[in-house]
């Protein structure tokens, strides 16, 4: 793969949740916040989506949606990104990095600790790492159900131990509301991004 030359971040937020914890919806808020100029999203699983649909032959945006269709091919989907990073674990990492010429990045979909590992050894001094946790009940409300050899998977599993989060949001109607929770990742990342981003 020919060398790709990326603009350096100065702050990478890396998320990661459970299905329906509310990780786009929480990133969402972030890059409303920030801004298009100061702050982008990066979906690791955006280029998986993109390569699988082109083979098969499906709808590469509905993929990306938030749907049934996706849950159709989540199973094989993550077979298929498995067998891919058992080759190269930055492999996702690096095509979802092209293009990213904002000062504050946002990944919202890490799954795997290679995932993280990734980051902290390409940008160790600008990765910050950040969960966002619900409820099962609060998730089961927002359209989750337990599915066998996924919930129940590294894809789901794989950050569940081990990991020192820099910031857990609790994304719950109980817990503090997630601009309060939000504050000191947006205060940093205001400071790194410098006045433009104020
Ligand atoms: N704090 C919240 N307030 C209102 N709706 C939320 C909140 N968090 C998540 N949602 C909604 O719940 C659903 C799942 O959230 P989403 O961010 O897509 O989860 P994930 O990306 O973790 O699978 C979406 O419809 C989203 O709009
Ligand atoms: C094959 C996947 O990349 C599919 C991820 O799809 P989404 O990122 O859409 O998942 P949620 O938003 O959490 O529901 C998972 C993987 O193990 O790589």
């Amino acid at each position: 793969m020919a060398t790709m030359v990326v603009a350096k971040p100065k702050l990478i937020f890396v998320f990661s949740g459970k299905r329906k914890s509310g990780k786009d919806y929480v990133t969402g808020l972030i890059h409303e916040r920030l801004g298009s100029e100061v702050c982008c999203i990066l979906r690791l699983s955006a280029p998986l989506k993109e390569q699988y649909a082109r083979e098969r032959g499906l709808d590469f945006e509905e993929l990306l949606g938030s749907g049934q269709y996706k849950e159709q091919y989540r199973a094989d989907m993550i077979a298929w990104g498995e067998r891919r990073r058992e080759q190269d674990p930055g492999f996702f990492c690096r095509l979802a990095q092209r293009g990213a010429t904002q000062p504050i990045w946002i990944v919202s979909d890490a799954r795997r600790l290679s995932d993280l590992q990734w980051f902290w050894t390409e940008y160790p001094s600008q990765t910050r790492c950040v969960r966002v946790e619900a409820s099962e009940l609060t998730r089961q409300k927002r359209g989750w159900e337990f599915t066998p050899g996924i919930d129940d998977a590294e894809s789901e599993c794989g950050l569940d131990h081990g990991v020192n989060f820099d910031w857990v949001i609790h994304n719950e109607e109980d817990a503090p509301p997630l601009e309060e929770q939000l504050q000191a990742l947006l205060l940093l990342a205001q400071e790194k991004a410098g006045p433009e981003a104020s």
